[in-house]
């Protein structure tokens, strides 16, 4: 089971180096590893467990921040609908995105980041992604809103990128150009 003492933070290695692909079909470990992730998320979703084994929430992990750099997401969310997504991927690509920006009006929190870093984070507002699924199945998504700003901000983990990186340094709080809010 992953716990906190799992999750690499801010200053280790493995957040700043690139993740590599995984060889398809996925060998028995990186499936594991893969529903290990996605095993997290729903635990730090459910108030008993994230009290018992003292998880911080999230809905977004990457494989890098439990320190296996390979390109492998997983995506636990409820939408603005309120409809639940989940997510468990090898390699995602974004192959295609909008012009058009976005960003969360409350920021942005990182699992491996323990400190609130305050500003906009400004994303494309829509993405078309493709990766492979659990059993390394080719799948491509059209992504908008809250799931479209988790996935850039997973998939930057595979690259080494934080999320205050994009925060802009002098104004953290200017409005981003040609961009919708996503409360
Ligand atoms: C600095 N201000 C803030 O953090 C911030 C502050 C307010 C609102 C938002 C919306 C903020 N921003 C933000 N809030 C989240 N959560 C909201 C609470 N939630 C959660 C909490 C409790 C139970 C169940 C759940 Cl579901 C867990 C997820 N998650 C992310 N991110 C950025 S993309 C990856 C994703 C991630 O999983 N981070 C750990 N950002």
């Amino acid at each position: 089971m992953i716990t906190m003492e799992d999750i690499v933070r801010e200053g280790h290695p493995a957040l700043r180096e690139p993740a590599s692909e995984v060889p398809l079909p996925p060998s028995a470990e990186d499936n594991d590893t893969l529903k290990q992730m996605l095993d997290y998320l729903q635990n730090s979703q459910d108030p008993e467990l994230a009290e018992k084994y003292g998880l911080r929430p999230g809905i977004g992990l990457a494989a890098p921040q439990i320190n296996v750099k390979k390109r492998m997401i997983a995506i636990h969310t409820m939408d603005e609908q309120g409809k639940q997504h989940t997510y468990a991927l090898y390699n995602p690509k974004i192959i295609s995105h909008s012009v058009e920006k976005s960003y969360l009006t409350s920021g942005e929190g990182c699992l491996s980041v323990d400190r609130s870093v305050p500003g906009f984070v400004p994303r494309n507002a829509r993405i078309r992604v493709k990766a492979a699924d659990i059993d390394g199945n080719p799948v491509e998504l059209r992504l908008k809103g809250l799931l479209s700003i988790v996935f850039q901000h997973e998939i930057d983990h595979l690259n080494g990128v934080m999320f205050y990186d994009h925060i802009n340094e002098e104004e953290p709080f200017a409005q981003p150009e040609q961009a919708t809010p996503v409360e």
